[in-house]
């Protein structure tokens, strides 16, 4: 049921408080974010900004950090004032994560900026930039130090969040008896991002798309994600993660809990969610057969996984991996849905690809199936591949596609960065794109025997194939991806396409 607090959209009187100001996520993602709200003018009226972590700096350095992923060009008079007047309303305080001192001296600093803003009511938006293992304890401080009933106070908090099923109830709890729910923004960006919104209007507002999108028509679904560069200087993090926890458990199964679900009653946050753990709850746990785990090795003068000094010498940890789920639903029953994901390949891509089945032979042979792509990143774009007709005096079908590619089609709309769209929909209370607690367990539910499969806890642990440092994964994917049924259009058998009788 909606509430004061759920439906209150900051408007004026906010400070947003960025936990963990110092780190990689504040410096690339949060603040420029932040400013790209700032500069199209949709941060609350009168807003403050303030860094809050435990290294200490002055507030030049504070306000080199804050601007140094922002790209300006010192001809953009406009952006250049614009950042001028993003770093007068940020300011920095330096402290423990564990210290009830640092924390009311944090509050001190609020309370004198929110001094300015009279007797109107006084919200804060708290973002925890942070690892893990400080959420609950931050948590802890800001409730007892930092909580103010003069206005409406939001958390927003990073993945991953938790290990596995039973880290992820302890932290769920742990959180909740300092915040409710309803202030509770779990955030995971992939939510944020342009084609994963628009999953959502494809597959309701489509009559075309709709229709056959379930298991009598669809063959088989991967959900890719490609990175061209391995955990550099991320390596202490990644290895106690994996890229299981690091981008499957969160990214790619919320996507595939959005191309997945049913039709929700309304496009309500609460309605969509219910949806999405419907579907989730619906996906048994990833067996050990349907699993095919890598790990890069050196070539091309980059180095190998384990030749970062931050990971132990003979970790088994995966930095590639292809899960096949299953979902136990009446429309997707028996189709495969291969998730795969890996660091250090050839290239920078996520992707949905759906295949579809062979067209009912007789007329047709060898000809290639229906493909309907849905490129997260780069350069959004829906593409259908489809076989039609080769113009001209001839008689044979040749595969062509129907392309939605954004940058062509809205040439002049600005795509937001998914955390400008997240951290706006949480001043706007909008849950939407946010994870419910409810979400989280069902999708650990998924991973969760894998996962401790892997890190040796039921069994030996398996070791991951290797795979060279630029290349498309281990060489056993192929066969993995063909074993689901995945029939790669390749010159064999599609090119040139079968004589069309009878055209
Ligand atoms: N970096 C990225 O691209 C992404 C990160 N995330 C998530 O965002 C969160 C933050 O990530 P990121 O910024 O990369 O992390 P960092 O390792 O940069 O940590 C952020 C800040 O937290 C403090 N910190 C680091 N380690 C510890 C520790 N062991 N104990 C206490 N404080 C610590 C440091 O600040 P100080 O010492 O000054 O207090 C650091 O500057 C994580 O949960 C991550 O999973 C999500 C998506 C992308
Ligand atoms: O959460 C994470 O996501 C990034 C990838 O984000 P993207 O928006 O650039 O696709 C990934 O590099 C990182 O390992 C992971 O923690």
């Amino acid at each position: 049921m909606a509430s004061k607090t759920s439906a209150t959209e900051f408007r004026e009187n906010t400070v947003i408080v960025v936990l963990g100001a110092s780190g990689d996520l504040a410096k690339k993602k949060t603040f420029p974010a932040l400013f790209g709200l700032y500069r199209q003018g949709f941060l609350p009226n009168g807003v403050h900004i303030v860094g809050y972590a435990r290294t200490k700096m002055d507030e030049t350095e504070f306000h080199k950090r804050v601007v140094s992923h922002i790209s300006n060009s010192a001809d953009d008079q406009d952006l250049t004032s614009k950042v001028e007047e993003f770093k007068a309303l940020s300011t920095y305080v330096a402290g423990d994560y564990e210290d009830d001192k640092a924390f009311q001296l944090l509050n001190t600093r609020l309370e004198e900026i929110e001094s300015k803003y009279g007797s109107k009511e006084r919200n804060r938006l708290f973002y925890m930039a942070l690892p893990p293992s400080v959420f609950l304890p931050v948590a802890k401080g800001l409730k007892k130090n930092c909580y103010t009933t003069e206005g409406v106070v939001r958390v927003i908090v990073e993945k991953p969040f938790g290990k596995d099923t039973d880290s992820c109830r302890e932290l769920v709890k742990g959180l909740k008896e300092q915040f409710s729910e309803e202030e509770t923004f779990r955030i995971d960006h992939y939510l944020g991002k342009e084609m994963v919104k628009n999953m959502l209007v494809s597959r309701f507002a489509n009559v075309a798309l709709s229709t056959g999108f379930d298991k009598n028509s669809i063959s088989n679904v991967q959900i890719t994600f490609k990175e061209p560069f391995g955990t550099e200087g991320r390596g202490g993090y990644f290895d106690e993660f994996g890229i299981i926890r690091d981008v499957c458990q969160n990214h790619l199964i919320q996507v595939l809990s959005i191309l997945t679900m049913e039709r929700p009653v309304s496009f309500s946050a609460e309605d969509i969610r219910d949806e999405k753990v419907k579907v989730l709850r619906s996906i048994p746990p990833v067996e050990r057969a349907d699993t095919l785990l890598g790990q890069y090795v050196s070539a091309n003068g980059k180095p190998g996984y384990l030749e970062d000094d931050t990971v132990p010498k003979n970790s088994k940890c995966p930095t590639f991996a292809a899960l096949t789920l299953w979902v136990n639903t009446p429309r997707w029953e028996g189709v495969p849905f291969i998730l795969k994901a890996g660091k250090a390949l050839n290239e920078a891509k996520v992707e949905v690809r759906i295949q579809y089945k062979d067209v009912t032979q007789g007329i047709f042979k060898d000809i290639a199936r229906n493909e309907l792509v849905m490129r997260i990143q780069p350069s959004e774009a829906i593409y259908l591949k489809f076989n039609a007709k080769t113009p001209g005096l001839y008689s044979r079908a040749i595969p062509v596609e129907m392309d939605l590619t954004y940058k062509r089609r809205f040439a002049d709309s600005k795509i937001p960065e998914a955390y400008e769209a997240l951290i706006l929909d949480a001043l706007h209370g909008d849950k939407s794109n946010f994870v419910r607690d409810d979400e989280l367990e069902a999708a650990w539910k998924i991973f969760t025997p894998i996962l401790h499969w892997i890190e040796g806890k039921s069994g030996q642990a398996p070791r991951p194939v290797p795979y060279p440092y630029g290349s498309r994964g281990p060489k056993e994917l192929e066969a993995f991806i063909t074993k689901y049924g995945y029939k790669r259009a390749n010159a064999e058998y599609s090119w040139p396409v079968t004589n069309v009788a009878n055209l």
